[in-house]
């Protein structure tokens, strides 16, 4: 039996305190990433020096002790690794070459064809896996098919995904390709993770609350579904996290649906919901508004012991319900684990 306390949970075991890590626990509210990334120049030169990336992924774990480290690298990085163009305007987001037409998705790279460019990130998991303490848990990660397709339609970061859904609605044979092509890139790209060293893979559907319907069944579990089921059958017993964000009902289920050992949920839903409809089935994952970590104090303390108190009776992995924001307070970091470890 492992004593990682994450791989614990996801096997179904339940903890007396939850293990606990943060999405984008490696990020700009740290003094020591925003040192690092002034050192690689960009956030891209970032990903994609291996010694500076594994650097940031480790310096949360220092800091606070997080039972997990995820990979730092970018969703975003896929798409440009079957050949489109991808930056980051500063203060905005994500830019990126289009795929528009069935020609646009002929026209990427085959999903053997990614790995050259993605060869530093795998080197980023070779040090991680050497480097990590022994308690910490890795996982690695990557974007879902309609999360990914997203940003490749419109290229750029949208609100209601709008360019994807008219593709979706209007060229149904094209939308099928690029999910397609997405698909099978992203099995290849998660089991070199694996093979570099991740112990666990989680699976970011970060727009999957804009599907509804037959579409979230076509487009957000399926392949969640196909994902798992490969890496499930090339990796025996490795774990799989899904986050189909803001997926409402649609989070019940769906780890039955698509094989994956735990639903990550985020915190449009309250925590005692989430209990009674999702944890029944197994384990979670979250769900603290991020914006605590702005504000802090009493309040702070209260809704913690409160997601944790909810989640009691089952498996659970304390997080958030989406990244923390560069305006969050180091120090209220420190006070949330207080509060979760001291029970
Ligand atoms: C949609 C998405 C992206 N990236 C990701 C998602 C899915 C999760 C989610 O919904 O947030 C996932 C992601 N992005 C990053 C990680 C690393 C691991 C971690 O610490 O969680 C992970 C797992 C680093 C990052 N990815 C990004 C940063 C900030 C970059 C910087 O240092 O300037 C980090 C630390 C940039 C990024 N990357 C992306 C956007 C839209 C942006 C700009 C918005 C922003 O600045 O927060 C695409």
């Amino acid at each position: 039996m492992t004593d990682k306390t994450m791989l614990r949970a996801l096997k179904g075991e339940v903890l007396p305190t939850p293990p606990v890590w943060l999405m984008r626990q490696a990020g700009r509210y740290l003094p020591e990433y925003r040192a690092t990334r002034a050192q690689a120049g960009d956030f891209l030169s970032l990903c994609y020096t291996p010694d500076l990336a594994a650097e940031v992924t480790l310096q949360p774990i220092r800091r606070y002790g997080f039972d997990a480290a995820i990979l730092f690298a970018d969703i975003l990085l896929l798409p440009q690794a079957l050949g489109l163009d991808l930056w980051f305007e500063t203060g905005e987001g994500p830019r990126m070459s289009t795929v528009t037409s069935m020609a646009g998705v002929k026209a990427l790279k085959g999903k053997d064809d990614i790995h050259d460019k993605l060869a530093p990130v795998y080197e980023t998991c070779r040090i991680l896996a050497r480097e990590l303490p022994k308690e910490t848990t890795f996982i690695g990660f990557a974007g879902m098919p309609w999360t990914v397709a997203t940003y490749m339609i419109a290229g750029r970061g949208s609100k209601d995904q709008a360019a994807a859904h008219k593709l979706k609605d209007t060229d149904r044979a094209a939308f099928s390709a690029l999910i397609d092509a997405v698909t099978d890139a992203t099995i290849e790209y998660l089991s070199k993770q694996v093979e570099a060293g991740c112990e666990v893979v989680k699976l970011f559907d970060s727009w999957a609350g804009s599907l509804k319907g037959q579409d979230f069944e076509d487009f957000a579990v399926e392949p969640a579904k196909r994902i798992t089921a490969e890496l499930k059958a090339r990796f025996p017993g490795l774990p799989v996290i899904a986050f189909p964000r803001e997926a409402g009902e649609g989070y019940i289920g769906f780890a039955k649906k698509t094989g994956a050992d735990c639903v990550a949920i985020d915190n449009s839903v309250s925590p005692e919901w989430a209990a009674a409809n999702v944890q029944k089935d197994g384990c979670v994952q979250g769900n603290l508004d991020p914006s605590y970590m702005v504000t802090g104090g009493q309040a702070l303390v209260e809704a913690t012991q409160k997601v944790v108190a909810a989640f009691k009776n089952g498996p659970h992995i304390f997080n958030l319900g989406h990244g923390i924001t560069p305006e969050a307070d180091p120090e209220n970091v420190t006070l949330l684990m207080e509060t979760i470890r001291k029970g």
